[in-house]
């Protein structure tokens, strides 16, 4: 940041006492000659310093604005083609369609041929994409230590154990493989209702074999970044070979690995194009090192068989919902930090959960807690659970019953 320069020394007025009336006069005319001059000074400055301050205002404006704008809508990657007079020529990736569009006179400066950006459903430029704050940051999520433990996860020990297998053992015993002369299972699937633990499972295989865990999750392949699905996938692959031991982790993936349908729109197009590069990157997969991968689904149903074909997704794991013992081990997971009462049986409570997922429970937890504390205790009772249900049970959001929306798929 740069400085501002010091500010004019505060005038002083020497009088000697030996000086007679006409030099004293004399100096105090010169004193005030110099507070003049040091008050104009001072005034300028201010005047600099009132319309830097109304520049900045401008600016934190504008960055406001487009703050605003990125968070509100979703937006399109586009290139520049070329400036001309009348607004910039871009290309929208994906469709390739091209439009002329305006430029704020601050883009206008900014902006060169050749530059990504995002737009808007209106073809208007957003923002300008430098390669650092490129999609790439904003699509995956890096955890290079993340802290779940196959001891968080409850319910599911029989899918822990495959997915060990599965993950696990290449990762750490890549020799054994090796010796014996078989390839390990190339990409593991997770399958079932939502919040059953799929990305703990994940998460956890990279926190146990010390590996860096990478996740992409497919619907914002297909939602966020428009045209830029393919080579983020080209991207995911590069990092984790960067970051190796790493643990590749799609969520959703049946967003960019949907069965083939015969439209022919351009959006389908792109996310033909992001699952070809998804399917090329596995086929490539062998000398790839000490990455594994492992996707996650809802819909199983809906999987292009493509994608299931040996040598890519060829490990499926279902993830199911736990029964009564499950749901016991999550709720005593989930309050191991909470002051939890005698008259609290997690095997009596655990019965009546019928439906309910992992991530319900927990939810149900933090709800029995709040009950607590709006009751001004520190200690959470059996009544705090049955009222957490009740509550659960007759808002909107969950448990996610087999009858419900849900039930329209497999699960
Ligand atoms: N088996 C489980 N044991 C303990 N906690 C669980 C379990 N399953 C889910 N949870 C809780 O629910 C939260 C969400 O789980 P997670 O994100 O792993 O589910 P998911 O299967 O990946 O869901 P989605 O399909 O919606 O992405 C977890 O952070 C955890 O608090």
């Amino acid at each position: 940041m740069s400085r501002s320069p010091s500010l004019p020394d505060r005038p002083r007025l020497d009088l000697d006492p030996d000086m007679n009336e006409a030099e004293r006069l004399e100096a105090l005319r010169k004193h005030f000659e110099r507070i003049v001059q040091v008050n104009d000074e001072l005034d300028d400055r201010l005047d600099e310093a009132q319309s830097r301050r109304a520049d900045l205002r401008e600016e934190v404006d504008e960055l406001k604005r487009r703050n605003e704008a990125l968070k509100t809508a979703s937006l399109y990657i586009a290139t520049v083609e070329e400036l001309t007079e009348d607004g910039a020529v871009i290309k929208q990736h994906g469709n390739n369609q091209e439009v002329l569009t305006d430029l704020s006179p601050q883009l206008e400066d900014e902006l060169e041929a050749g530059d990504r950006v995002a737009i808007n459903d209106s073809f208007s430029v957003q923002t300008v994409l430098d390669d650092e704050t490129d999609a790439r940051a904003q699509a995956m999520e890096v955890d290079a230590d993340p802290e779940v433990t196959y001891d968080d996860i409850g319910g599911i020990d029989e899918q822990v154990r495959e997915v060990r297998e599965a993950v696990e053992d290449p990762l750490i015993n890549a020799d054994a493989f090796r010796e014996v002369g078989i390839q390990p299972p190339s990409g593991v699937l997770l399958h079932g209702p939502p919040g059953t633990g799929k990305t703990m499972l994940a998460k956890a295989v990279a926190n146990e074999t010390d590996a860096t865990f990478i996740k992409m999750a497919g619907s914002e392949l297909v939602r966020k970044f428009i045209g830029e699905g393919a080579r983020l996938v080209r991207d995911l692959f590069d990092l984790a070979g960067e970051r190796e031991p790493a643990v590749i982790f799609i969520d959703e993936i049946d967003a960019v690995a949907a069965k083939r349908t015969d439209s022919k729109t351009s959006g389908d197009a792109e996310v033909q194009r992001t699952m070809m590069q998804l399917l090329s990157e596995m086929d490539g997969f062998d000398d790839r090192g000490e990455v594994r991968i492992i996707a996650a689904t809802n819909r199983f149903d809906m999987l292009d068989d493509a994608i299931l074909r040996p040598g890519r997704f060829d490990r499926l794991i279902e993830v199911p919902k736990p029964g009564p013992e499950g749901r016991e081990r999550i709720l005593d997971i989930h309050t191991a930090d909470m002051a939890v009462a005698d008259d609290v049986d997690f095997a009596d409570i655990a019965e009546d959960l019928d439906d309910y997922s992992g991530a319900d429970i927990a939810a149900l937890t933090t709800e029995a807690g709040m009950f607590a504390i709006r009751d001004e205790r520190t200690t959470v009772r059996r009544a705090d659970f049955e009222d957490a249900r009740e509550k659960i049970e007759t808002s909107n959001e969950g448990p996610v019953f087999n009858d419900g929306e849900f039930g329209r798929y497999q699960y």
